[in-house]
């Protein structure tokens, strides 16, 4: 097994280099020297920048060494708190618009380490000791693993053992004492092109008959037969920073990932044919609720950053004096503080797990994952409704250089603010509610968790309702002592 030193940003950046299973428009790309990555490298580079620089945020003691706190297996509400403070510096980097940072599968690993003795064992492997290996291998090489669970939308009607499609998810189709052997595909590798290795793995829900495809192992990203093709990227070269503020800096590409007949030594594998292990690995182990915890932090940066955005656009457009426009405000306000609310319930009402992990509660992190997709909409559209027509008739930087149109200063001046400061805030609002990159955004906070259908749908199912329906019982037979 490789192994490489804790360290941090230049490690990682050296293991970026020659890697060889990475698509992008068309060619096969080094991800460490092409501009669509650099964003996204230079946040990752940062993310381990703040393990050496705020080690006592970021890190906790393994014995004498310092690791990751995402991989941190909480017991009290302090260690919760502790990894939400670094998860919030984390997602200040990218103001949220990174999703699938190093410490989001960090926090499912570190449940999953806790919780591995569900995951068996049989002739072949013990998946239980696996997974503390591999949490461990993670640990002590501060590695940036991404996932793969979501399958492609080939068929949705059918089960995952009736496709005919041999890419409508990741299937087994042999193994022997060395390993298993897996062709097929996932629908979605978020940041996989510049990840270390991806967590694969399915979401509850397969059925018997669906065993070919019930696994789950990690995947080094550069395995022979792995392919990660990229989507259109929404960096854009020939712009400058100040005309797409956030695309350029913060695109977290998508992928789709391709495996051809690869080879998964038994030591990486997790579940095997086991359609109960397969459904039980995100939520019984708690990966759900840990992950979950993560990505609320994170979007509290998202909500902030949006929110920041509108009140300095009404301020620069002297809007901000109407009483309709500071109602928007304080909706958007209204917002941020809500989402603080549900991370501090879901810390204040966390569980302890029969393995002693101290469990954020799943009610609080899904309830404001079902609301925030909405609420950011708002953010959006509150954004869109202030800056209006003059987002989309913003002057390319260039223009301010050219001297034919050195009337543009005075004529986009508002008196307080300069031309260049006022076009650079409306791109700064075009980029993040309008543009491709704006859009993803909004795509991604409406799915990234799951269709936000399926999950108020389980909200109700799953809450515990005995108070509400007693107090109904209480009101109907007039006994309300
Ligand atoms: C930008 C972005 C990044 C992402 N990154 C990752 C990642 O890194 N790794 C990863 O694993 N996943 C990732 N995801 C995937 C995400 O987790 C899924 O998109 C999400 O769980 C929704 O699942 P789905 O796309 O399969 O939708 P589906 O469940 O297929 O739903 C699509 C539509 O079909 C309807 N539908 C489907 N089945 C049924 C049914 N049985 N009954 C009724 N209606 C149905 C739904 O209501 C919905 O409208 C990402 C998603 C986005 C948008």
């Amino acid at each position: 097994m490789q192994t490489y030193e804790f360290s941090a940003k230049g490690a990682y950046l050296k293991r970026m280099k020659g890697r060889n299973s990475v698509y992008l428009n068309g060619v096969q790309v080094d991800v460490a020297t092409s501009p669509a990555f650099s964003g996204a490298i230079g946040c990752i580079e940062k993310y381990y920048d703040l393990q050496e620089e705020q080690s006592d945020i970021h890190c906790f003691k393994d014995g004498n060494q310092n690791a990751a706190i995402s991989l941190l297996v909480p017991s009290t509400v302090e260690d919760l708190q502790r990894k939400r403070k670094s998860y919030k510096a984390v997602a200040d980097i990218s103001f949220g618009m990174l999703g699938r940072t190093p410490d989001f599968i960090n926090a499912a690993l570190a449940t999953l380490y806790a919780h591995s003795k569900q995951l068996g064992s049989n002739p072949f492997a013990n998946f239980s000791e696996n997974m503390k290996a591999y949490y461990n291998y993670v640990k002590e090489n501060n590695l940036f693993v991404g996932h793969g669970a979501i399958n492609p939308q080939i068929d949705r009607s059918l089960p995952l053992g009736s496709q005919i499609n041999e890419y409508a998810a990741v299937r087994i189709v042999s193994h022997d004492q060395k390993g298993i052997v897996v062709t097929g595909a996932k629908m979605i590798v978020t940041l996989a092109p510049i990840a270390d290795e991806l967590l694969i793995f399915n979401m509850p829900g397969l059925k018997p008959g669906d065993e070919d495809y019930a696994v789950s192992f990690a995947l080094p990203i550069d395995y022979p037969g792995v392919k990660i093709i990229c989507r259109k990227p929404m960096v854009k070269p020939v712009y400058h920073h100040f005309d797409h503020p956030l695309a350029n800096a913060f695109d977290e590409i998508d992928a789709y990932l391709i495996l051809n007949e690869v080879f998964i030594p038994w030591d990486k594998v997790f579940v095997f044919r086991d359609v109960d292990k397969s459904n039980l690995f995100y939520d019984k182990t708690f990966a759900r609720n840990h992950t979950g915890h993560q990505g609320i932090v994170r979007g509290l940066s998202k909500a902030e950053l949006l929110t920041g955005i509108s009140i300095q656009l009404a301020k620069m457009l002297k809007l901000d004096g109407f009483i309709n426009v500071q109602e928007k405000l304080g909706e958007l306000t209204s917002y941020v503080e809500l989402v603080k609310a549900s991370i501090a319930w879901s810390e204040a009402d966390a569980t302890l797990s029969e393995e002693g992990v101290i469990t954020p509660s799943i009610s609080a992190i899904q309830a404001i994952r079902y609301n925030f997709p909405k609420m950011y909409e708002t953010m959006v559209k509150t954004l869109q409704s202030l800056a209006a027509g003059s987002m989309l008739s913003t002057p390319h930087y260039q223009d301010f250089l050219n001297s034919d149109l050195s009337d543009l200063a005075s004529s986009l001046s508002t008196g307080e603010t300069d031309a260049l400061s006022r076009t650079k805030l409306l791109n700064l609002a075009w980029d993040a509610s309008g543009d491709g990159f704006g859009q993803r955004q909004l795509v991604y906070e409406f799915f990234h968790a799951g269709d936000p259908m399926r999950i108020a749908a389980g909200h109700f199912l799953n809450y515990d309702k005995s108070n509400m329906i007693n107090m109904v019982d209480r009101v109907l037979l007039h006994d309300n002592d």
